[in-house]
């Protein structure tokens, strides 16, 4: 029989969640939480860190993952795609053990909405729920639990069509943003963002100590709203693009779906949750010598990209020009809490106008750089570029058709320009008047995007690389 770290280990690498792919990574360790179910009962149910290193001589950071487990005595019917293995747990016997991720076992998942309804304390193991005074969700006690199917970096369960509950799987110590940002705004009455309501806290060994080592802490989990009859802003944007390529002979705004009043709504809630942040949250100032700072992270990062593709190279020069002109801008820049990785994605049109989700950061980023202070530039720079996304990623069925190409930047430059009307208005400054700012953050971006598409997606490489070319002109 394989060992129990190998069955864990082929079984991340199957997952959507897991960000090892492409490196030669091993699982070296796995730690256990305390039991969440009571002793003798079945299935026992408890949480698992798992320990990713590079092979031996690479120097890669040890990351942590939490893979939460369900232990059976016998396999269960139609749980075949949550199957991790089947290994003899000490703790419950000498007989081998039929061990799932419990996030998709029913008869497991009610142990993290009873620790939520009822703030459990259990060992190294906190439930924290959002005792808000209007709250109006109230969660049924028996609500059965149902995994999100979507795309997804972390994974999430529905409970009884209302309550949303998210559990992250690469785990940093600290505190994660996304609870942070989105619990400031749910108690600051924010309707812009889906009502949080409770999160779970847990502490785990530190990386590289061991098990017996230090344990370090930080949010496991969070419950929000479920906007169940909500539409993602991607869908929906793409949606629009799809009616408009099928009649290229028309504009934008001649045909049925046309997203500017969107757009221009998102522009406007985008600006209402920026001012709500740094109310709840504080601002600070960035002087111009933090921009030069800024400018060479950024020159960073276009060397590394460009070194690390090739086609990046032709446009190197032009886009940095806009770091130089970052590094000698002398006006002083108001910084605060902003998304951090805003696109299409990110948003939800629900029956009462747009909400933001999702705002733990660039997933690339560690902790400290996510939780940074930041110019709300950087997240409207984010879903600028997300619009042109929008449109040109349906541009691959109609490869040499100028005019639906036409189409494509007329769609975006449309959509990009409601958004910035809508923001300018509840802001009351325009950010296309930022010049160097903007385009600064665009170029950084889009230089992000080009290492994302070639690591994720290569198809879709052409997108950020002809937005790298046009800024580059500029
Ligand atoms: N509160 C919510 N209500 C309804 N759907 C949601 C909610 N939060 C997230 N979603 C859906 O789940 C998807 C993934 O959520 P997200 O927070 O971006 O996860 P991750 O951080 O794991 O990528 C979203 O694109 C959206 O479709
Ligand atoms: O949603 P995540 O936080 O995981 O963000 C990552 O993945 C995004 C892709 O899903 C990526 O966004 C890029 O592609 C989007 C279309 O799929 C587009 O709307 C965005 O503008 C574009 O940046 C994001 O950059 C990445 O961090």
């Amino acid at each position: 029989m394989t060992s129990h770290l190998d069955q864990v280990q082929s079984f991340c690498a199957s997952q959507r969640w897991f960000g090892e792919k492409g490196h030669d990574v091993r699982v070296e360790a796995v730690a256990t939480s305390v039991w969440l179910s009571d002793a003798g009962a079945w299935p026992a149910v408890r949480i698992g860190f798992v320990y990713c290193a590079g092979p031996p001589g690479v120097d890669i950071p040890i990351r942590v993952y939490q893979l939460p487990l369900s232990y059976h005595r016998a396999p269960v019917d139609n749980l075949g795609h949550a199957l991790i293995g089947e290994w003899a747990e000490p703790d419950l016997g000498d007989e081998g053990v039929w061990v799932y991720d419990a996030l998709h076992d029913k008869e497991a998942t009610p142990y993290w909405l009873d620790g939520l309804t009822h703030g459990r304390r259990l060992d190294g193991l906190e439930f924290h729920p959002v005792q808000a005074p209007d709250r109006t969700i109230e969660v049924p006690e028996d609500a059965q639990s149902l995994v999100l199917t979507v795309e997804q970096s972390n994974t999430s369960l529905v409970f009884g069509d209302v309550a949303l509950l998210k559990v992250f799987r690469r785990l940093e110590p600290g505190s994660n943003p996304g609870v942070e940002i989105e619990s400031a705004l749910t108690e600051a009455g924010s309707e812009l963002v889906p009502e949080v309501l409770g999160s779970a806290r847990g502490r785990w060994p530190r990386a590289g100590d061991g098990p017996e080592g230090e344990t370090v802490s930080g949010e496991l989990a969070m419950m929000t709203a479920f906007q169940s009859n909500a539409t993602d802003g991607w869908s929906f944007a793409t949606s629009s693009v799809r009616d408009l390529y099928a009649e290229a002979d028309l504009h934008a705004e001649e045909v049925g779906g046309d997203f500017a009043p969107e757009s221009h709504r998102l522009g406007a809630s985008t600006a209402e949750v920026h001012s709500e942040l740094g109310k709840a949250l504080g601002t600070d100032i960035w002087e111009p010598a933090k921009l030069v700072e800024h400018a060479a992270a950024m020159q960073r990062r276009l060397d590394l990209a460009a070194a690390a593709i090739p086609e990046l190279t032709q446009y190197k020069a032009g886009l940095a020009r806009w770091f130089e002109a970052l590094a000698a801008y002398d006006q002083p820049v108001t910084v605060q809490r902003i998304h951090g990785d805003f696109h299409l994605g990110q948003v939800l049109r629900t029956i009462d106008g747009w909400k933001l989700i999702d705002f733990e950061g660039e997933p690339a980023k560690s902790l400290i750089e996510r939780r940074a202070l930041d110019t709300p530039v950087k997240d409207i720079a984010g879903m600028l570029r997300s619009f042109d996304y929008a449109a040109r990623s349906l541009l691959e069925d109609h490869r040499g058709d100028q005019q639906i190409a036409y189409r494509a930047a007329e769609w975006a430059t449309r959509n990009q320009q409601a958004f910035c009307d809508g923001y300018a208005e509840v802001a009351g400054n325009d950010p296309r008047e930022e010049t160097v700012l903007l385009n600064a953050f665009l170029a950084d971006k889009v230089i992000y995007e080009v290492l994302y598409e070639a690591r994720n997606r290569p198809t879709w490489l052409p997108i950020p690389l002809s937005a790298a070319a046009q800024l580059a002109e500029q």
